[in-house]
């Protein structure tokens, strides 16, 4: 039913190079055998049957799949019994059989670096590649400090600074009340002390959102992956493939946008820059796609399993509720599982970051978000509104933040070096 990707295959019907790992799913779940879970193929004709009859919404995001569908689907196919109403007449199949997506052509070698906080590439360390993208916060909030006493007026304009910066009401208003505090109680006279002492407390309410990743937390760890249009999943998956295999872990990647073609290849590419496998399928329901994936993971003993999913706006709800669905058929591929929901936020998107989360956290509750593009933002306050829980959002972690679109741009979220790029030295 679904095709596994490693390389490129220039022709669908010549035989694949050596490197080129093309196969079908069910031979791959044969390999070691899970013998609890449906076979792909059996999905798939389950799907065929349980489709077929079943008015199919059209989500916008492909070929969508009534949601009682998936359940009757991965019930015929795990031979469990069903309700004979719950299976409509066999007729003509809805889900097509796949046409094999060819990777793209991709040069890359090897690449060397690693995703360590030191590394140096051109445009310099990640953490002045950084500074330089808050430099436009960095610069509205550090240069208030330079040659000014400390008095009343300071304060005022570090108030319209940090809301300028988006970190919102409730952080600007707890950041302050903490600054004034300290000032107070350490007799701070110097603009450049009482800077200082900001990065500080700032670095304390940032804290919070720092968690390091647990990469070993289950194997396979199924990580669902979410996010508004043009957000940066895609990217931020291939750099997290890059990441983690850096750290000795197999990856293997399900293009759970089944609509967009050029989202499936762009993983695709992003797979054969890393040699790993993809899970592809033109025009498929995702949950399927995402249920394979995590039964390939399995039967392959792979270390981590990422389910990318196409871009929605919260404000699209049969998208959300496709996303909804993506994660219970994930559940039930693997009970435990998604062990990570991981929401992409745009860094430069401000304070509409608060709805987004709210809206993706009550629709597939969030466990960590990634932030990319904060190498050239204005918006590096945001996460302090995260942090205050501003407008009811909840504190999710942040387990990564982008700073380029290369495939080392992407960082663990340090609380202290975000705020020092943030404020300045
Ligand atoms: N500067 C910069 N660009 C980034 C970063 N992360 C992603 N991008 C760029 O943002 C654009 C969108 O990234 P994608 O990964 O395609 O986003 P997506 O969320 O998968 O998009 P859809 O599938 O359309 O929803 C691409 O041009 C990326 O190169 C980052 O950290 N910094």
């Amino acid at each position: 039913m679904f095709s596994f990707f490693k390389r490129k295959k220039s022709d669908p019907d010549q035989k694949p190079d050596n490197d080129v790992d093309i196969q079908p799913a069910e031979e791959i779940a044969g390999e070691t055998g899970v013998p609890q879970e449906p076979a792909p193929e059996a999905l798939a004709e389950a799907f065929g049957q349980a489709l077929d009859g079943d008015a199919a919404v059209d989500t916008g995001a492909g070929e969508d799949v009534p949601d009682e569908a998936v359940d009757t689907a991965i019930a015929v196919a795990a031979g469990e019994p069903v309700a004979e109403s719950a299976l409509p007449e066999a007729d003509a199949p809805v889900i097509e059989e796949p046409q094999p997506v060819v990777a793209p052509a991709v040069n890359a070698a090897p690449q060397q670096e690693t995703a360590g906080h030191t590394q140096e590439k051109p445009g310099g360390s990640w953490l002045a590649r950084l500074r330089k993208g808050l430099a436009r916060t960095g610069q509205s909030i550090g240069g208030l400090f330079v040659g000014v006493k400390v008095d009343e007026s300071l304060f005022e304009e570090l108030e319209t600074a940090l809301l300028m910066a988006d970190a919102g009401v409730e952080a600007t208003e707890s950041l302050l009340a903490a600054l004034r505090a300290r000032v107070k109680k350490d007799r701070l006279e110097d603009a450049s002390q009482v800077r200082e002492a900001l990065r500080d407390i700032l670095a304390q309410h940032l804290a919070p959102l720092e968690k390091p990743f647990p990469l070993d937390a289950a194997k396979p760890l199924i990580v669902m992956i979410a996010g508004v249009n043009g957000a940066g999943k895609t990217t931020s998956i291939g750099k997290l493939a890059h990441a983690f295999q850096a750290q000795g872990a197999s990856v293997l990647l399900a293009a759970g946008d089944t609509f967009r073609a050029a989202a499936r290849e762009q993983l695709i590419e992003w797979g054969a820059r890393n040699d790993v496998t993809v899970i592809a399928q033109e025009g498929a329901d995702p949950a399927a796609v995402a249920f394979d994936a995590v039964n390939a993971g399995r039967a392959r003993g792979a270390h981590v399993v990422m389910v990318d999913t196409a871009g929605r706006l919260p404000t699209q709800l049969h998208l959300m509720e496709e996303l909804k669905k993506i994660r219970r058929v994930i559940g039930k591929a693997q009970g435990d599982a998604p062990h990570e929901v991981l929401l992409v936020i745009d860094g430069n998107t401000g304070q509409n970051v608060l709805s987004q989360i709210r809206a993706f956290d009550a629709a597939i509750q969030l466990t960590g978000l990634v932030v990319t593009k904060l190498d050239g933002t204005a918006k590096g306050g945001t996460l302090a509104a995260v942090a205050a829980g501003s407008q009811g959002v909840r504190p999710v972690p942040v387990y990564w933040i982008g700073v380029g679109e290369g495939m080392h741009d992407l960082q663990p979220f340090v609380a202290r070096e975000f705020a020092q790029a943030l404020i300045g030295d």
